[in-house]
């Protein structure tokens, strides 16, 4: 491996072209921009030492495999990232053969790569997951196990005490005190000192004897240790090329499993980021020279946000509880003005769910606000610690339906029917951000059991002057008054009929619109008096089909043995690929022209 001067001189050079490909690229078309700035060095050397893509390397969470992409031949088509058919946003071996697994959730990889290493004895097997990710439960249940079971993995810790946020919790402190620490600065002079001149074999495998045990017992009392039973190296510069591969050069040489701890500074290189390191986690497309981005309008998150500062206000009650996203979530405000009552638990949604059980069953009201996909998470959770004892715990569902550019790992497609097969859930979709408001305004003193209210990623729809009574549960209400076509629409669904719905009655296709936000409890009544009113019956979600709004709402009629036909417009695959929203949902008939043709054609038999 080389390390001379001339050869270290041109990967600095390949890093700064990176670095500006990666801003460049992302200032277009939005993406995980200070993720990967961070590890643009890492990346290089990982490159430079392993023959991949026979040694296998894996990222966890995948959001910053950029590098990665433009290194291992995806360097042409980099301009497409995160468009539809273009680069996708994580890890995914559709992608590459480079991609030896999907990514996308954060916690998978350890679990993936032990199995992979194990499968594969002959390769070695290199994760890299970043300091928030590490601390999932998913995680920390791999490195359990992975510890000397498993000679050819190395899992690199690529440390820049971020998550989204600052890192939360004991374990990111943990790694804090270990790298300020005089004793483990000692150790790792010593492994400096014998990799920078270049020894290998018996030398550098006593020293590293030596160090494992200093290490071990420096910091880790020697029953975890056991337990874990790694290989250490570290703290490396992540930015300090020489450093990297000289360190992984060892590495691959070492008898595993063996953990790195590379300290590396999000954003690096790219001032704005450097600064705010936050917002360019994953960044809308902006302004290269200047961070701005365009604003997208009041969103469903900022309405629940406001909404429950204004609630708690009054009510010392009320919780919030992220899982790391707690901006994303639209929680910075009450986080800002209630700390106390604000818990970011980490990349913990089953926790989270759970921890949040415990408040609801102390007399608090919980409200759990995490992404549609990672409620998938903590499915368990949901069904044993909350349902099954029906505690009133508020779970906000956002980024439900298609999300866009983050793609199929991150489609918020399965709540629907998740919350609908578990005991004791309410389960409604606001069509407009003012029934929301309304909604958490009833949620509030709500006692009967969980909730959960879903909404999409952006900008909140509203429909003046139409939806004159406030939201109740269990009732549907009348939108638009028409004749033989009932459209039964829920959630996202509205805006996506109202905006066709000038062309249906031009085609002869228009009818009645009821807001359906209630999706459990059905309006029964409303089932029972006026379904045999209409010649064409359509349900609308933006949800997988199955176990869903519609499947509901055919369930109950078999239930009163009622032989009403009904047409279930909702989403017929689960893989739903990366690109925009608007494009997205039109492909998938969820919008526009493809939604006309698909009412058009179920009424003429065609579906
Ligand atoms: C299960 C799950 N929960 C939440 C997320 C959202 N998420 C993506 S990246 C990230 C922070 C990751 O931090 P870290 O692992 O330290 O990596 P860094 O971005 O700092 O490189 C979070 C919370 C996710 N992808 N998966
Ligand atoms: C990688 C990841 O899971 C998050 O960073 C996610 O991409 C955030 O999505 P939003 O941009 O919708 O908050
Ligand atoms: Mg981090």
């Amino acid at each position: 491996m080389r390390v001379d001067k001339e050869y270290i001189n041109k990967l600095q050079k390949e890093s700064q072209e990176i670095r500006d490909t990666l801003v460049e690229i992302t200032s277009k078309n939005g993406g995980h921009l200070a993720p990967n700035l961070g590890v643009v060095e890492l990346t290089q050397s990982i490159v430079e030492v392993f023959d991949l893509p026979k040694d296998k390397l894996l990222f966890d969470v995948g959001h910053q495999s950029y590098v990665y992409k433009l290194l291992t031949g995806r360097k042409d088509k980099f301009k497409t990232l995160r468009t539809k058919g273009g680069i996708g946003p994580f890890s995914d071996p559709k992608e590459s053969n480079f991609d030896f697994f999907i990514a996308g959730h954060a916690g998978s990889a350890l679990s993936a790569g032990a199995g992979i290493a194990k499968a594969n004895p002959e390769d070695k097997v290199i994760v890299v997951i970043g300091d928030a990710s590490i601390a999932n439960g998913h995680s920390l249940e791999a490195l359990n196990n992975i510890g000397e079971n498993l000679k050819n993995l190395i899992v690199i810790l690529n440390d820049n005490e971020m998550s989204i946020g600052k890192n939360v919790g004991s374990l990111s402190k943990f790694f804090g005190k270990l790298m300020i620490s005089n004793a483990y600065m000692n150790i790792r002079k010593d492994v400096r000192s014998v990799i920078s001149k270049g020894k290998v074999g018996n030398q550098v495998k006593s020293v590293l004897e030596r160090i494992e045990h200093s290490v071990k017992q420096f910091f880790l009392p020697s029953s975890i240790s056991e337990v874990l039973g790694y290989q250490f190296l570290g703290v490396i510069d992540g930015h300090n090329l020489e450093e990297l591969i000289k360190t992984l050069t060892v590495a691959k040489e070492m008898e595993g499993p063996v953990f790195i701890h590379v300290k590396t500074e999000k954003g690096k290189g790219y001032q704005l980021a450097e600064e705010n390191k936050e917002k360019f986690h994953g960044i809308s497309p902006f302004n290269p020279e200047t961070g701005e981005v365009e604003s997208g309008g009041r969103t469903y998150s900022n309405i629940f946000g406001s909404k429950l500062v204004e609630l708690a206000e009054s009510d010392k009650s009320i919780y919030a509880i992220s899982a790391a996203m707690v901006k994303g979530t639209g929680l910075g405000d009450f986080q800002n003005r209630f700390e106390d009552r604000c818990i970011d638990v980490g990349i913990a949604e089953g926790h989270g769910v759970t921890f949040s059980a415990g408040l609801a069953i102390s007399n608090k009201k919980p409200y759990v606000a995490i992404y549609s996909t990672f409620f998938q998470r903590a499915l368990d959770q949901l069904i044993h610690d909350v349902g099954l004892q029906n505690l009133p715990v508020r779970f906000i569902v956002d980024r439900a339906g298609i999300v866009g550019e983050d793609g199929k790992t991150h489609q918020g497609i399965h709540d629907i029917n998740m919350f609908l097969s578990m005991p004791n859930y309410r389960v409604l979709a606001p069509t407009t951000g003012t029934e929301l408001e309304e909604m958490l305004e009833f949620s509030k003193d709500f006692k009967d059991g969980p909730l959960a209210i879903r909404f999409p990623r952006g900008k909140a729809f509203e429909l003046e002057g139409t939806l004159k009574n406030k939201f109740e549960l269990g009732i549907w209400k009348e939108v638009r008054k028409g004749k033989k076509n009932l459209y039964l629409v829920t959630g996202a669904m509205l805006k996506e009929i109202v905006d066709i719905e000038a062309e249906l009655l031009r085609k002869g296709l228009d009818g009645t619109i009821v807001n359906c936000s209630s999706i459990r409890p059905l309006d029964e009544n409303f089932i029972l008096n006026e379904f045999s009113k209409y010649e064409n019956i359509f349900t609308f979600e933006d949800g997988y089909e199955r176990g869903g709004f519609g499947n509901e709402v055919v369930r109950f009629l078999n239930e009163k043995k009622m032989k009403i036909n009904i047409n279930i417009i909702a989403l017929d695959s689960v893989a739903i690929p990366h690109g925009s929203r608007n494009v997205l949902l039109e492909d998938y008939g969820l919008r526009g022209k493809k939604l006309i043709e698909r009412i058009e054609g179920s009424i003429n038999g065609e579906k």
